[in-house]
């Protein structure tokens, strides 16, 4: 029998055309998979269909738009075992990059097809908002209210960048709590950030490197730099971080792992939660085990690390298999 499955799609999301883009879509998935299109509209968001969607018993949501459609259907689907597709259409794709998802149409529509799921953990803000990737305190949640739609039209993910440039000129220290299940830390930083998963863009996610996203537990990131130099030096110090998997080992950042935190900020600082802001700390995130099934591609089979030909004089003998 032919799957089927509700397909969410912003037709407003990133730089591309859209029409063209549900045309691909519709192209690569429609042979093999009977889809319910549902658009999004500015009354109408991505939340409310996927809810609509769960009620309605749908075997299987497909999101595609950028971050903010992908986690607000994400984000209504935690718990529902309902397998979800991933289509990245946006400026950042962080949703995809942090899941170790593709993110071309054609890519992802494979992924989807292959029919392949994974469990991955989710999380909980203020015991009512869901949260997919991560919610950052301080520097993160300023950088990204710089960075509105007319800068990121423009300058795509570079816009991401130049507010975070334009943004250490009024770096805000803060004195920070972190409470987790067995201890209060207090110290005085510039960013805290909580990470249930995150791609290596999000720098400030990275003092443990390889941030694991289905182990049960929420990474956390404290970065304190005393001034503007040290926050540049820590900020180049965390995308290494990233990009080499190793955790850091600056005195000005630290890292731990826990299950449940709460951050209290004094001046009280802006939270944001997987992109947008959803108001002023204190917050807490608690991690939901398994929260979410989606749509992964199949593991690449190992490349090959061989090469023996043209060498001169070589002489190859093979044995025989045992
Ligand atoms: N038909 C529509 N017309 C106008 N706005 C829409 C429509 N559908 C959704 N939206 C708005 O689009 C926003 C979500 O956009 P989304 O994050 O998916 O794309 P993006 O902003 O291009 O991606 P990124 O965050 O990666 O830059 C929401 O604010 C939502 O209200």
């Amino acid at each position: 029998m032919k799957r089927s499955a509700c397909l969410i799609f912003n037709p407003v999301a990133g730089n591309s055309d859209p029409d063209q883009d549900l045309a691909r879509i519709q192209e690569l998935l429609e042979p093999f998979i009977d889809l319910d299109i549902r658009l999004t509209t500015p009354e109408v968001d991505a939340d409310d269909i996927a809810r609509e969607a769960v009620a309605r018993g749908v075997e299987a949501i497909i999101a595609s738009g950028g971050d903010g459609t992908l986690s607000a259907v994400a984000g209504a689907i935690v718990g529902t075992n309902i397998p979800l597709g991933i289509i990245s259409r946006g400026t950042a794709n962080a949703f995809a990059n942090a899941l170790d998802l593709p993110n071309t149409i054609e890519a992802a529509c494979a992924t989807i097809l292959g029919g392949l799921t994974r469990v991955v953990d989710a999380g909980i803000c203020n015991g009512e908002m869901p949260m997919v990737l991560l919610a950052g305190v301080g520097f993160e949640a300023e950088t990204v209210e710089l960075a509105d739609r007319e800068m990121k039209n423009r300058w795509g993910m570079l816009a991401y960048i130049l507010s975070g440039i334009k943004q250490l000129n009024n770096l805000e220290r803060f004195e920070a709590e972190i409470e987790t299940d067995d201890k209060i830390i207090s110290l005085t930083a510039v960013a805290v950030t909580v990470a249930n998963a995150a791609p290596p863009t999000s720098i400030l996610a990275q003092g443990p490197a390889g941030i694991i996203f289905d182990d049960g537990l929420l990474d956390v990131t404290l970065v304190a730099p005393e001034n503007k130099a040290g926050a540049i030096a820590a900020s180049y110090h965390l995308l290494q971080t990233a990009l080499s998997g190793n955790p850091t080992d600056r005195d000005d950042i630290g890292y731990l792992r826990a299950k449940k935190v709460t951050i209290s900020a004094d001046p009280p600082q802006k939270v944001v939660v997987d992109g947008e802001i959803i108001g002023m700390t204190p917050v807490s995130i608690e991690c939901v085990p398994g929260g979410l099934t989606i749509f992964v591609p199949r593991v690449e089979e190992e490349p090959v690390v061989e090469k023996l030909t043209g060498l001169a004089d070589i002489e190859i003998t093979l044995k025989p298999v045992t």
